[in-house]
């Protein structure tokens, strides 16, 4: 019951520290767990989930407990619905095709297999045995001629099958016997006679000219690559990647090196351009900028990228200049702090002119990432043209500590049973429990207990297959 109180009267700011600290309270997440509203409740109450009506930007202080969040789930909806699906484009069948979506269904342009072939290294064969056997066909070859009945031909494994041929006998199941007539093939005991189109692969079997394979939206991976090329492909029309450019603000961010005097090194310009790649985009540039404001409203200005992701600078420091930057170019926000932990100053703004959109991400790492996974994969994904991944769930092995009235994310690993262990080293400006999870978990408002079923996550794979363009 002390719990109880304690934890709803807390400084949300007090909770995130003594998470960053290690000091998880299960105590508090039963107790929050019973107190608090469950996110999926308020949805459920609010089926319509409207977003909150859009603001133009303000150059004043927000994301600071200023009361404009809005739910985390409503902030994902917010971010699917603000862009539309980007023009398709013809790309040659290779891996610059990878991590791109499917703009049309891939529609097979023969039949597969294009021709009766053999399954097996053998011999054709033409009605009951014994054979006699002259000749054979290899893959890539066309048969000479037809194969009447007591007739066969030796045969490779993939190997058009000749006209007349009933069924392929195994190698290892036949005896070739010769004799001054010839070369005479029979089924070796204990072997039986091979049933009529045994070991052929029939023209069609997998799929016929016309078929739909893959619908759009469909990303392409490895096996995406090699089916499209099996069906005739050498082009693919997928849609056009996202443009995406990031800008990392901070004064006190070190390239190299040991953090020094102050400084601290950039642990988002190495980590963010690989995960959006992941997500689809095209990295088109990654620029450090200082803390100053101009710089940052020319960057922003000038860019023709798609979606401009600034780091860093959200939040009403000093020198935190998104917000009246945005505010001088005439942005509207559309989401403007979210209620979830870590990461609530995120914002997603709809310029006027270049880029169309920008997300600001935190700067505290941690919180960076569930930016990421909050506002920027639900955008990129409906850029690209990506579909909705299926959601998963799995117990957590552990109570979470909640959130009195937001989400959290908490990075969790597999264990051998497919539950979901909490990791520690979860606080915002830390990325260890980050860097060895497999997921986030998802974790209501007021805590979850173990055993409890929550949604995850999957990091390498937010949102989709991680096939990135490998550029
Ligand atoms: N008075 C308040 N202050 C803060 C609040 C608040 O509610 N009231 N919220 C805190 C939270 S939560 C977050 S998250 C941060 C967000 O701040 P900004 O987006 O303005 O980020 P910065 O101030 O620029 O940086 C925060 C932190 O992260 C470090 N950082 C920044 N960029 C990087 C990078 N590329 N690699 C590694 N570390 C980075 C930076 O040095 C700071 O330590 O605001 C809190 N303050
Ligand atoms: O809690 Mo902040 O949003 O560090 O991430």
């Amino acid at each position: 019951m002390e719990e109880k109180r304690r934890a709803g009267r807390g400084d949300p700011l007090d909770v995130a520290l003594a998470l960053e600290e290690g000091r998880d309270r299960p105590g508090a997440a039963k107790a929050k767990a019973e107190a608090a509203p469950h996110e999926e409740k308020q949805r459920r109450a609010n089926p319509e989930g409207r977003a909150k009506p859009e603001r133009n930007a303000s150059p004043h202080k927000h994301g600071q407990g200023s009361g404009t969040a809005i739910a985390w789930a409503e902030a994902r909806r917010v971010a699917r619905g603000a862009g539309r699906r980007l023009a398709g484009r013809a790309e040659e069948l290779g891996e610059g095709a990878l991590g791109a979506a499917l703009a049309r269904g891939l529609v097979a342009l023969t039949d597969l297999p294009a021709f009766d072939s053999s399954a097996m290294d053998g011999w054709a064969v033409a009605g009951p045995g014994p054979w006699r056997l002259s000749g054979e066909v290899l893959a890539g070859q066309r048969p000479s001629g037809r194969l009447g009945d007591g007739q066969a031909v030796g045969i490779a494994t993939g190997a058009v099958l000749p006209p007349g041929a009933t069924a392929v006998l195994r190698r290892e199941h036949g005896t070739v016997e010769r004799r001054a007539d010839g070369e005479w093939l029979r089924v070796g005991r204990p072997h039986p006679a091979p049933a009529p189109g045994q070991d052929v692969r029939r023209r069609g079997q997998e799929c016929r000219s016309g078929e739909e394979l893959l619908p759009a939206g469909t990303v392409v991976t490895p096996a995406v690559l090699g089916l499209a090329a099996a069906a005739g492909y050498d082009e693919l029309t997928v849609t056009a990647r996202p443009r995406v450019e990031v800008l990392v603000l901070g004064d006190e961010l070190l390239e190299r090196g040991l953090p020094r005097e102050g400084r601290v090194r950039d642990a988002l310009g190495p980590m963010l351009p690989a995960w959006l790649r992941a997500l689809g985009a095209d990295v088109v540039a990654v620029r450090r900028l200082v803390d100053d404001a101009e710089a940052l409203r020319r960057a922003v200005a000038g860019s023709d990228a798609d979606l401009v992701v600034t780091t860093g600078g959200t939040a009403g420091g000093p020198v935190d200049h998104v917000h009246p930057v945005l505010a001088r170019l005439g942005a509207r926000l559309l989401v403007d702090g979210v209620a979830v932990r870590p990461g609530h100053p995120m914002l997603l703004a709809e310029l006027p002119s270049g880029p169309e959109h920008l997300i600001g991400l935190p700067g505290n790492p941690l919180a960076a990432v569930s930016g990421v996974l909050t506002l920027v994969a639900p955008l990129l994904r409906t850029l690209a043209g990506h579909r909705e991944p299926a959601p998963y769930a799995a117990p957590l092995t552990a109570d979470v500590a909640g959130h009195p009235s937001d989400t959290r994310l908490v990075p969790v690993v597999f264990d051998d049973d497919s539950a979901a262990r909490p990791l520690h080293f979860a606080g915002p400006a830390m990325l260890r429990g980050l860097a060895a999870a497999d997921g986030m978990a998802v974790i209501p408002p007021g805590g979850a207990r173990a055993g409890d079923e929550a949604a995850v996550l999957d990091l390498g794979l937010v949102g989709g297959p991680a096939w990135g363009s490998g550029v």
